[in-house]
C-alpha cells in the first residue's frame, strides 16, 4: 500500500506539486501519468524521502519510506536508472545490493535471469550498458530483496519494444501476486497496457485519478463547435467542463453532451454541432485533461 496525502512541494516559491492525494492498493499497477515537468519525479522521491516535502505527508506500508528498516527488503524503487555506478559490472551492482539488503547471493544469478541480462552482459561495466539495459538492471535491484511494493519512474525509457512488453508482464505478475506498483510514464500507451488505475497530473496538481474502466467510461467526451469558438471556450470553462480545441475550430469536451448544450446555453453562445467525439479512449482524456497545464 501507498498513500499519499495532500503533498505539496514547492522549489523556491515555484510550485513543483500541489495538494497530490492517492493511494496504490496491493494487487494494482497504478499508471502516474502527466506530461514533461508535471511534477511525477518530485512527487515519487517526496514518497521515497528523498526529497523532503513542503507539506503533507507520503507512507508506503504505513510509515514514512524513511522510517522503513532495510527499505529493500519490502519496497522497490527505481528513480533514475541512469545513475548507476559507471565503473562496476552489472553483476557487480546487483552483488552489492544483494549485500546491502541482506540476501543470498544466489539471487544475482535469479535477478539477471528474471530482467534479461545475459551473462556476457553482466560481466560489463554498467558504464558500457544502453539505457535499456540500465533500466533493466536497475529493475534487478529493486526485485533483488523481493519487495512488496515497487516505485518506479519512467521504467520504460530506453527499452524496446520487446523489452517494453516484457516489463509489462513481469509487472502484471508481480500486481497478481499481490505487489502494489506504482509506475509513471508520459507516455500513456506505454502503461495504457498494464495499469488498473491512473493518476493523471498535469501542472503539479492531480487532473484526474480512478480506475481505467471507470476513466474510459466518460473517456471519449463530446465535440462542440459554436459560431463563436472563444465564447464557447469561456462558457465550457466557466462550467468548469475541461476542454481542448480539436485542430478545426470544435472543442473536445471531457463531460456528457447534456452539460456541453446547458453550458453553452447559459452563456447565450450558439452552437452548430455537438455530437459523441470518436474518441481515441484514454489518450483522447489525457490530452484533454492535460492541455494547458503544460509548463
Ligand atoms: N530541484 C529542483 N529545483 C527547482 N525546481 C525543480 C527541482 N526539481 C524539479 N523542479 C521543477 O518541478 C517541476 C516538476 O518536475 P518533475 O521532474 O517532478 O516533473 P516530471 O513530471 O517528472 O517530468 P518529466 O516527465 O519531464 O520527467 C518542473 O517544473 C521542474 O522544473
Amino acid at each position: 500500500m501507498i498513500e499519499v496525502e495532500r503533498l505539496s512541494k514547492r522549489y523556491r516559491g515555484a510550485e513543483a506539486v500541489r495538494d497530490v492525494t492517492f493511494r496504490c492498493a496491493p494487487g494494482t499497477v497504478t499508471g502516474f501519468l502527466g506530461p514533461n515537468g508535471a511534477g511525477k519525479s518530485t512527487t515519487m522521491r517526496m514518497i521515497c524521502g528523498l526529497t523532503p516535502p513542503s507539506d503533507g505527508a507520503a507512507t508506503v506500508l504505513g510509515r514514512p519510506y524513511r522510517r522503513i528498516a532495510n527499505p529493500g527488503r519490502h519496497v522497490g524503487v527505481l528513480l533514475d536508472a541512469a545513475a548507476q555506478h559507471a565503473g562496476r559490472s552489472g553483476r557487480e551492482v546487483l552483488a552489492l545490493t544483494a549485500r546491502t539488503v541482506g540476501v543470498e547471493q544466489r539471487r544475482v544469478g535469479e535477478m539477471l535471469e528474471a530482467v534479461g541480462l545475459p551473462a556476457k552482459a553482466a560481466r560489463r561495466r554498467v558504464g558500457a550498458y544502453s539505457l535499456g539495459m540500465r533500466q533493466r538492471l536497475g529493475l534487478a535491484q529493486a526485485l533483488i530483496g523481493d519487495p512488496k511494493v515497487l516505485i518506479l519512474d519512467e521504467p520504460a525509457n530506453g527499452l524496446d519494444p520487446e523489452g517494453i512488453f516484457w516489463m509489462r508482464s513481469l509487472l502484471r505478475g508481480f500486481a497478481d501476486r499481490g505487489g502494489t506498483v506504482l509506475l509513471s510514464s508520459h507516455l500513456l500507451r506505454e502503461v495504457e497496457a498494464v495499469a488498473d488505475r491512473f493518476v493523471v497530473i498535469a501542472g503539479g496538481r492531480i487532473a484526474a485519478q480512478g480506475a481505467k474502466e471507470e476513466l474510459l467510461g466518460d473517456a471519449s467526451g463530446v465535440l462542440v463547435r459554436a459560431t463563436d469558438p472563444a465564447a464557447l471556450h469561456a462558457a465550457l470553462a466557466g462550467a468548469r467542463l475541461p476542454s481542448r480545441p480539436d485542430g478545426t475550430g470544435a472543442y473536445l469536451v471531457q463531460g456528457s453532451a447534456e452539460a456541453a448544450g446547458h453550458a453553452a446555453a447559459r452563456a447565450g453562445v450558439v452552437l452548430t454541432e455537438l455530437r459523441q467525439a470518436n474518441g481515441n479512449g484514454l489518450e483522447e482524456l489525457f490530452l484533454t485533461l492535460t492541455h494547458g497545464a503544460t509548463r
